[in-house]
Parts: structure tokens; C-alpha cells; sequence
């Protein structure tokens, strides 16, 4: 079938689904957007009119994207700094993490969603670069004393992994969090193998089977229909292809937890006041974080969705939480 005839049919499908599962809960308790039974969407909604939640608030569903479309147009400028500032820079060890778990070989392609000011395709590029060079270096060395299996990969290097180019693509539904991404990128020189497409998580505008790695790193928690954003994951990744996702998750000590609360609720929306003019934005971040599914109910929903061997690795006792799932 041709790519937009596809299109149309898929989505035609996805609404007749939607229709049919309003206000349904699955075996495992968790409702359709992912939060657990108890969520508004399926519980409040009156006549069609579904309800979802914005941080703590109760908004129509169709209201939601365009209230976090505005959040991050509002931050987009601030962003990177408040990161550094809330975090004190923890959150580039997270996202080194994620780097690390991946451990991308040259020639993988990856499609960075939410990606916005392009810190995790970055970090791949870089990672990629770093890989080739030691293999370069490990070429160089075993030149000098060649062993048989160098002579014969020698003979055969046309189709070998590091001829092929590494790509990444960068895809997030707003234009100011690209901007500012593109001009990070043209600062730091980097432009080989890099793109940037204005695009929607729950609709992806890329063919099937395409990327051999999908990340997504604080993005899902804004997305509306997770399970919708997690179906799209499946049909753009390779078979084999890797899911990553980044997000923050339930801190497991408790005596950690209220540390942690205090420091959300008492200094994050101080902070994004003080340093990005914008109390309501990271008030939306913390309550956010709080709505969104735990460790446990996150890997359900990402194999109620299809994906296999899925696992997750906490960071920072619980903060954040690196889920993993496969594509067979
Ligand atoms: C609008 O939406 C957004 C906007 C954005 O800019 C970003 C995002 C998405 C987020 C990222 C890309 C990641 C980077 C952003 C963050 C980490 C901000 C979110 C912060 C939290 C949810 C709070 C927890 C953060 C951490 C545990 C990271 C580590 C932070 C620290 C160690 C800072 C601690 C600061 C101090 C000790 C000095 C200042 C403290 C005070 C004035 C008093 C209050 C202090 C406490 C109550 C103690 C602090 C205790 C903790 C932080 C608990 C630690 C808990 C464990 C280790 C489990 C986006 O969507
Ligand atoms: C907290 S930022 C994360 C940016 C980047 N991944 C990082 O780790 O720094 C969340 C991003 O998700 C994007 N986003 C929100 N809803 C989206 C959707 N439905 N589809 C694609 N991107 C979305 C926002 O525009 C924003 O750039």
C-alpha cells in the first residue's frame, strides 16, 4: 500500500478504536491513557467530551496538547539553563546513562521523539563518533600485526557496520524547542547526520520499519494517549528495533520521597520564576510527574503494547526510571 493511502487507513482505524474504548480499563486495571484506574479521562467523561489531566488539572483531551504546546514555547529559550539549574546537572548523567545502556554502533539509526533542544541526539552522535575512532584505532594496531580474521574482514568491508552513515533524527511537535536545538547545533559545529522534523508522537510522519533505535527521554509524560505514542514507537522501529524511554518515575525510599516532594513542590516553580519568568510551567512539570504511571504500570503498558524483553533500571533512586523494550 502507498505510504499516505497507509496513513489514512491507519488512522481511520485508530478512531474507530478510540470510539470503541472510551472509558475502558484493562485486565491489569490501567486505563487506555495509561494512569492508573482511578483516571479521569475514564471516569468523568460525559458524551463523547473526554477528559484528561494537565498536571493536577482536569481539561478536555483535545485542550491538553495545546496547553503543553505552550509550556514548552514558553520555555523553550530557558530550557536548557532551568535543566542545569533544577537539577544541578544531574540531568546530563541520566542522559549519559541512557547513552551508555544503548551503546549505539556505528551505522544505527536513531529517531530522537519529544527530542527538543536535541540533547539525546547529541549525545548519540558523539557516542557513534567515539566508537568509530577506537575502532579506527584497534584497525591501526592489529594493521601493524594483521590476525586472519582482520585479512579476511579486509577483503569483505563494503557492507561492514562502520560504512554505513549513523543518522538521527530529531521529531518533537514544537517549533521553538527545535529552534533553540538547531541553533545548539550549528554552535557546536554539528550538522552530519543530523535532522530535525516537526512531528507528533501519537502520529508520526515516517514509514514503517525505519529506525533501528527510538528514544524518547521526559517527553511521554506529555503526551495525551501514551498508549497511542507507544503503538507509533512499534511501527516506525525496525524488527529488532530498540525503545527507550527516559522519564521520571516513583522514588522508592520513602524518607528520600519527601525530600524529594518538599524539594519539587517548595523550589522547582521558585525556581522557574526566578530564572525563566515562569511559575505555572514548572508547577506543570512536578505536577506531571506526579500523574504519570510508576516503574511497574509503565512496563505493562509497553507490552500491552507489543514490545519484548522489557526492563527498566532506576537512576537516582527511583527520580528517573530508563525502561527498555524490543521490537521482535
Ligand atoms: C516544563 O516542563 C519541563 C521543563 C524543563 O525545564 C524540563 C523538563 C523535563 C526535565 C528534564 C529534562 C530533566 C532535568 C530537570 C529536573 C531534574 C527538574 C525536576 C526536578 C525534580 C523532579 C526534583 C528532583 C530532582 C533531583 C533529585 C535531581 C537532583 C537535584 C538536586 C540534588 C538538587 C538539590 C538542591 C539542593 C540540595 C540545594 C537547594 C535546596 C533547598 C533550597 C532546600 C530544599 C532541599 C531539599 C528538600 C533537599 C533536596 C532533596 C532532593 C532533591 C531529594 C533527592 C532524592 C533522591 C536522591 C531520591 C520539563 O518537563
Ligand atoms: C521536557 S522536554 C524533553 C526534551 C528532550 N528530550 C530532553 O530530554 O531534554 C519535552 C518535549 O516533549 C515535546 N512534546 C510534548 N508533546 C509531544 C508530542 N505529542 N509529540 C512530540 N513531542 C512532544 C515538547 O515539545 C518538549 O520539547
Amino acid at each position: 500500500m502507498a505510504a499516505p493511502m497507509r496513513v489514512l487507513v491507519r488512522r481511520a482505524i485508530r478512531l474507530s478504536l478510540r470510539n470503541v474504548s472510551v472509558g475502558s480499563v484493562s485486565a491489569a486495571g490501567r486505563s487506555s491513557c495509561g494512569s492508573a484506574a482511578s483516571c479521569c479521562r475514564c471516569f468523568s467523561e460525559a458524551a463523547g467530551d473526554r477528559n484528561t489531566h494537565f498536571g493536577f488539572e482536569t481539561v478536555p483531551e483535545a485542550e491538553k496538547a495545546k496547553r503543553v504546546y505552550q509550556v514548552f514555547e514558553n520555555v523553550a529559550q530557558k530550557y536548557d539553563i532551568m535543566n542545569d539549574a533544577m537539577s544541578l546537572g544531574i540531568h546530563r548523567l541520566w542522559k549519559d546513562m541512557l547513552l551508555h545502556v544503548m551503546h549505539p554502533q556505528p551505522g544505527a539509526r536513531l529517531l530522537d521523539v519529544a527530542g527538543g533542544t536535541g540533547d539525546i541526539a547529541f549525545r548519540f552522535l558523539d557516542y557513534i563518533q567515539s566508537q568509530q575512532e577506537r575502532q579506527r584505532r584497534r584497525e591501526a594496531m592489529s594493521s601493524q600485526t594483521p590476525s586472519w580474521q582482520d585479512i579476511s574482514s579486509s577483503y569483505s568491508t563494503e557492507d561492514g557496520e562502520g560504512d554505513r552513515e549513523s543518522s538521527a533524527v530529531v521529531c518533537d511537535i514544537n517549533k521553538e524547542m527545535l529552534k533553540v536545538g538547531k541553533q545548539k547545533a550549528d554552535n557546536m559545529g554539528i550538522s552530519a547526520g543530523l535532522s530535525w522534523v516537526v512531528g507528533d508522537a501519537e502520529e508520526l510522519p515516517f514509514d514503517d520499519d525505519q529506525f533501528d533505535i527510538y528514544t524518547i527521554a521526559f517527553g511521554i509524560r506529555n503526551v495525551t494517549h501514551i498508549d497511542q505514542a507507544l503503538q507509533e514507537a512499534l511501527r516506525v522501529l525496525k524488527p529488532g528495533g530498540r525503545f527507550m524511554c527516559l522519564e521520571f518515575s516513583k522514588v522508592t525510599n520513602p524518607v528520600l520521597a519527601r525530600l524529594y516532594d518538599a524539594y519539587s513542590f517548595q523550589v522547582i516553580p521558585v525556581l522557574g520564576e526566578v530564572i525563566a519568568g515562569d511559575w505555572k510551567s514548572y508547577q506543570y512539570l512536578v505536577e506531571s510527574i506526579r500523574k504519570f504511571p510508576d516503574q511497574e504500570e509503565f512496563k505493562l503498558m509497553m507490552e500491552d503494547a507489543g514490545f519484548y524483553c522489557v526492563q527498566y533500571y532506576n537512576l537516582t533512586g527511583g527520580v528517573v526510571a530508563l525502561h527498555s523494550g524490543f521490537k521482535l
